[in-house]
């Protein structure tokens, strides 16, 4: 066994929020360890922002599958994550969205003294440099000529009654808006990219294709983790670990280094109940049409391009819909339909169901028991309801029958009545990829760090990652967990 790595501080994982904390800490001074699971090399179908389904399923992506879901007529989701220097943030779809300022301030409100909306935006404009205070390490591309048929969408949307929103990163999150990416030259930009790689050598040592397995532990102290790299086991000591494994990889890490439910582990280093529980999902239900010919698609940008922000119900506080369109028909493996065509994913971003993570084995090569629970609550299958009749309607405006002949495919005739529409949500329901919230921060007997992302009764360990977040937010989560990187690497550098 190999015993003589070194460092300060060991990052698990070189994902979205990994590679944040990693530079961070090296630009401090520290010595770090990044350990990934995944590789380390150029990959064209990741740097090419049109290229993102091609990774799904691929040896890059871990991959998981759901356990049927009940309220989804037994189906098993795919979950695709990323398994790579990159994390998912290489295999996303670079929609660049902070949330709703009200999402942050309830963090707060929750008993997470230094989230509020006011602590966090400066860590976002770190990462983006949206706020004009300088630029930031990440490019946003803003501005860019969007393809033909997006436009045509986004004049549909208006013409049901939707505000066109210039940048719903700014004062207002409401209204028909293109989409901002994390995007620079036409390539996809990581933060390993961006943050990573210009420090590996200098200040991190990056270790990919090495798993995890489990934590190392002093009595209640965190003393460093070990690795499996081609099948050996390595170690390393540290004076501290930050987990960033991401909201599926992290509470599986803590749960096979006995943090966790005690009774369910049969013992454990650490009782944590809440670790692998309150796992949210945000998730999408196409609305599909045909087009009188194929829309064009531009080179080094996604078949994505815009989305909105609005209401499932009058009186609704904050927006709880994110419907999102694309250029391509994206069909389900029971559809049928020719072979251009739009496809508007209607999308929720305030769920009410609650799943959770379960180890299946000890050993780190079996896949957790992963439960969403998608559609466990009726708010949400209601929500998903008016999604899908508000992007039907954007199908059927004038605009897209005009310029495009676009005819609806599906939902079609299966959802004329209101039964038909809650079946074919059930149906056709998908993941929208924002797992979050199995290592929840907080001060109440479910959460597993607190505000200082520190695990509750464990010295030497933080969490930095989506995992942590009490409540998904109001939209895509990869710049939330950049800020919870940003946030993790000030909380550590002191
Ligand atoms: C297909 C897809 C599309 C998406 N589209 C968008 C989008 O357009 N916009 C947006 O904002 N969000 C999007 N998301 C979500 C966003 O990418 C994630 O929320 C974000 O990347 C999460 O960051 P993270 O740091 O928590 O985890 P990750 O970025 O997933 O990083 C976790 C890292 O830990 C590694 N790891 C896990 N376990 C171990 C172990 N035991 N040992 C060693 N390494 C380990 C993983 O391999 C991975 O590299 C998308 C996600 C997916 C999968």
């Amino acid at each position: 066994m190999r015993d003589d790595w070194t460092a300060d501080v060991i990052v698990v994982g070189a994902g979205s929020a990994g590679s944040v904390v990693a530079r961070r800490l090296a630009d401090a001074g520290r010595r770090v360890l990044v350990v990934e699971a995944g590789p380390h090399r150029a990959e064209p179908a990741v740097d090419d922002p049109a290229r993102m389904h091609e990774l799904w399923d691929s040896p890059l992506d871990w991959g998981y599958r759901t356990v049927p879901q009940q309220e989804a007529q037994g189906r098993l989701l795919h979950l695709p994550r990323g398994r790579v220097v990159g994390g998912s943030h290489a295999l996303n779809a670079m929609i660049w969205v902070r949330g709703n300022p009200a999402d942050y301030d309830r963090w707060a409100a929750l008993g997470n003294e230094g989230w509020s909306w006011q602590d966090v935006q400066p860590l976002f404009a770190r990462a983006d440099g949206l706020d004009g205070g300088g630029p930031g390490m990440l490019d946003v591309l803003t501005g860019y000529e969007p393809d033909p048929v997006q436009r045509s969408i986004v004049e549909a949307a208006r013409q049901t009654g939707l505000p066109f929103n210039p940048d719903y990163n700014g004062a207002r999150q409401e209204g028909v808006s293109f989409m901002q990416f994390t995007i620079r030259e036409g390539r996809r930009l990581t933060t390993a990219a961006a943050y990573l790689a210009p420090v590996v050598g200098r200040g991190v040592t990056l270790v990919p294709e090495a798993v995890v397995r489990r934590l190392l532990f002093d009595g209640r102290r965190c003393v460093g983790v070990e690795w499996i790299r081609e099948g050996a086991v390595e170690r390393c000591h540290a004076d501290e670990v930050v987990v960033c494994a991401g909201a599926i990889g992290s509470p599986v890490l803590l749960l096979r280094s006995g943090i966790g439910d005690a009774d369910t582990l049969g013992g454990a280093v650490v009782h944590l109940p809440g670790v692998g529980r309150n796992l949210q999902d945000h998730w999408l239900v196409p609305v599909i049409a045909s087009t009188d010919r194929p829309p064009t698609l531009t080179r080094g940008l996604p078949a994505t391009q815009s989305h909105l922000f609005w209401r499932s119900r009058p009186g609704t506080r904050l927006p709880d819909l994110q419907p999102l369109h694309f250029g391509v028909p994206l069909y389900e493996p029971w559809m049928d339909g020719p072979p251009h065509g739009i496809s508007l994913m209607a999308g929720l971003v305030r769920p009410e169901s609650r799943g959770e993570v379960r180890l299946s084995s000890h050993s780190a090569w079996d896949a957790p028991v992963i439960d969403p629970r998608v559609l466990s609550a009726q708010a949400d299958v209601d929500a998903l309801g008016v999604a899908v009749r508000l992007c039907q309607e954007i199908v059927g405006a004038p605009e897209l029958r005009r310029t495009w002949g676009a005819r609806e495919l599906y939902p079609g005739p299966l959802a004329k009545s209101a039964d038909g529409l809650r079946s074919y949500v059930r149906q056709s329901v998908v993941t929208y990829h924002h797992q979050a919230g199995t290592c929840k921060m907080g001060v109440d007997d479910e959460a597993v760090v607190d505000p200082q992302l520190r695990v509750h009764g464990v010295d030497g360990l933080r969490i930095a990652d989506a995992s942590i977040m009490p409540d998904v937010p109001t939209g895509n989560t990869n710049a939330p967990s950049i800020m919870i990187g940003e946030k993790a690497a000030d909380l550590l550098a002191g």
